[in-house]
């Protein structure tokens, strides 16, 4: 993102916006620009009071006029400050109830698009700064909008105010408004810098808030105790706080100067023009009633002015960040939005994978290398490997989180980027190694499985017992929140929230299932257990099993040995031993080490 204000993009973003929010409210917005005429005319209306109540009041001095007509005028005024109290209270309810309503609106917007996304977008740094970037701007997109408004009723005062000057000389109007140049320059120029800044620190903030997070993490704060790596991380935090704060106080310093000298030209150049006045009036040209109405008009217009000339800045400013959302908005979407095809009902045929590469946006080595295999309908593959092998990567192209880049994938005779995405996603479950543990119920765990499923009780009573959360003495209730976030819920052990995680799978009647190293926490006889359920619920379905326990996957019907991105071997267990490669050589090494321990 550029770290300049540029206007024309601003201008573009304004095109942009405005008919969103016309289509978000276009009641509030029309009662906000009434009410913005209204407002921009209010002043006018006062300085003419101010006028009345003092040629009023002279007048009554000078015995012309009775008592009476003086109050009359003053009551005027009251009213009319208690007519602006309202007005200033309904704009600042509706500009509140426009904000909220953005606020949702654009974060709809930013979330219908993630969910549209490629996961593969989220792997690139670029497109992951730029999803943190949008956080606020649909915010800043309002606040144009409203400050566009607040522009435009200054300019409505203004003109009035600069009209009623020049009735009474040109001049005074020509000089109030060269005055404001400088300061209206030396905004544009502190907004610059300010931006500039903003932008060129984000790194450091993120880095900042990052180490500031940490100690406010519940497991981050269990490993900095025990490591106690808490003075470490407290003077990193310290060292990238005071950069950032140094810097920002050389800019705020300059700002202070430049604005202590701008309010000095300010002050006297509303004396000069009430010189001006001064000249005029003693030329017998206006009342003394008038000549206080013009200096009250001097200084109200010089104050709007330089209102105006913030308004302009702080519209430039947003707009720039306003315009992350639009660029967010036009990120390229998923190719599988275009596919049209069901998955497959049946399998019939089984998966084929033919010359799979892939490669990660971020990296020059491809973690897939020409991967070629037929996966037979009803059959229950294990795939075993090093770490880095890219099992992981290699489920993830055949469950469509990742895009085919080269080769391709057919389920029975049906390409992969035929198939709809969400007819992929339903025909197919995966439980990973890394589940999100949502702090929620644990009814509302389990729907991740099957969202339908979540009212039938029990389903998922079945499921859990199934994993062991269910028996007849102890018994996770599906209404019980989860984790350590809110009040009021249990936390659950490392290996429990695995078990929640594999529960989703027994109640989804998916025909593709995969697990990623899902039962790496799970003590031995629970693993062999739900390994045991796990085959008897795949039995007519087409599984496949990473893990890197070795004895769990002598039951597969086939095991697959990735290395280094390819396929290095593929047969039975009997046949893999047999050939004595690497498959053998890796589950004699594990064999060994349980002989030991057993002869321990
Ligand atoms: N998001 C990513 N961005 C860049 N490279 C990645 C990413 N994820 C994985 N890789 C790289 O791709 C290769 C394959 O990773 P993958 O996660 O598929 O391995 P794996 O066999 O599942 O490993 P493990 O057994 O440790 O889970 C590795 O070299 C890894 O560093």
């Amino acid at each position: 993102m550029t770290s300049q204000v540029k206007w024309r993009k601003v201008i573009h973003t304004t095109y942009k916006i405005l008919p969103l929010v016309w289509k978000m409210s276009p009641r509030a917005l029309i009662v906000s620009h009434i009410i913005m005429i209204i407002q921009g005319c209010l002043p006018l209306v006062q300085v003419y009071l101010v006028a009345k109540v003092v040629g009023t009041t002279e007048r009554v001095i000078a015995g012309e006029l009775p008592y009476i007509y003086a109050v009359f005028w003053l009551l005027g005024q009251v009213s009319l400050s208690a007519f602006t109290s309202i007005m200033v209270l309904v704009e600042q309810l509706n500009g509140r109830r426009l904000g909220y309503r953005a606020a949702n609106y654009f974060e709809h917007l930013i979330i219908d698009k993630t969910l549209r996304l490629s996961l593969l977008e989220f792997e690139k740094h670029a497109s992951y700064d730029l999803l943190q970037l949008t956080s606020g701007s649909g915010e800043r997109g309002m606040q144009m909008i409203m400050t566009l408004r607040q522009m435009v009723m200054n300019i409505i005062t203004i003109s009035g105010y600069l009209l009623t000057l020049w009735y009474f000389s040109p001049w005074l109007a020509l000089f109030l408004l060269i005055v404001t140049i400088p300061s209206f320059l030396a905004n544009i120029k502190q907004s610059g810098d300010r931006f500039r800044l903003t932008i060129t620190q984000s790194p450091l903030m993120r880095k900042a808030s990052y180490l500031q997070q940490l100690f406010r993490n519940r497991d981050a704060i269990k490993e900095i105790q025990l490591f106690r790596m808490g003075a470490y991380f407290k003077k990193k935090w310290n060292d990238v706080y005071w950069e950032q704060a140094e810097e920002n106080m050389k800019l705020e310093r300059k700002s202070g100067i430049v604005n202590y000298v701008m309010e000095n030209i300010g002050q006297l150049s509303i004396a000069g023009t009430t010189v001006i006045l001064v000249h005029i009036a003693s030329k017998g040209r206006m009342t003394i009633a008038e000549y206080v109405a013009l200096t009250i008009v001097v200084s109200s217009a010089y104050a709007l002015m330089k209102g105006l000339v913030n308004y302009i800045v702080r519209f430039g400013e947003d707009g720039m960040y306003a315009e992350r959302l639009f660029n967010y908005l036009q990120y390229p979407e998923s190719k599988q939005q275009d596919a049209k095809l069901e998955f497959p009902k049946n399998l019939t045929h089984g998966i084929t994978v033919k010359d799979l590469s892939f490669t990660y946006p971020n990296r020059q080595e491809s973690s897939l290398k020409n991967v070629n295999l037929h996966i037979k309908q009803g059959e229950r593959i294990a795939i075993v490997g090093d770490n880095g092998a890219g099992k992981s990567t290699f489920i993830k192209c055949l469950l469509g989180i990742y895009p085919v880049q080269n080769g391709t994938i057919f389920y029975d005779k049906t390409d992969i980027c035929d198939i709809r995405s969400d007819s992929l996603k339903e025909s197919s479950i995966a439980v990973f190694q890394d589940s999100v543990r949502y702090q929620l119920t644990v009814r509302e765990n389990l729907m991740v499985g099957n969202m339908d499923g979540v009212t039938d009780d029990k389903r998922l009573h079945d499921a859990l017992k199934v994993v062991g959360l269910s028996s007849e003495n102890n018994s996770l209730e599906l209404d019980t929140a989860l984790g350590h976030l809110f009040q009021d819920s249990t936390d659950l052990s490392g290996g429990q929230w695995q078990r929640i995680a594999l529960a989703r799978v027994f109640i989804r009647d998916a025909s593709f299932i995969v697990f990623d190293e899902p039962t790496g926490a799970l003590d031995p006889l629970a693993e062999e257990h739900i390994f045991n359920k796990m085959l008897e619920l795949t039995e007519s379905k087409t599984a496949i099993f990473i893990s890197h326990r070795l004895s769990s996957c002598i039951k597969a019907d086939r095991i697959v040995v990735f290395k280094d991105g390819e396929i290095h071997e593929f047969g039975t267990h009997n046949q893999l031993l047999g050939h004595g490669g690497y498959y053998a050589k890796m589950f004699q090494a594990q064999s060994e080490k349980y002989q030991m321990q057993s002869a321990l």
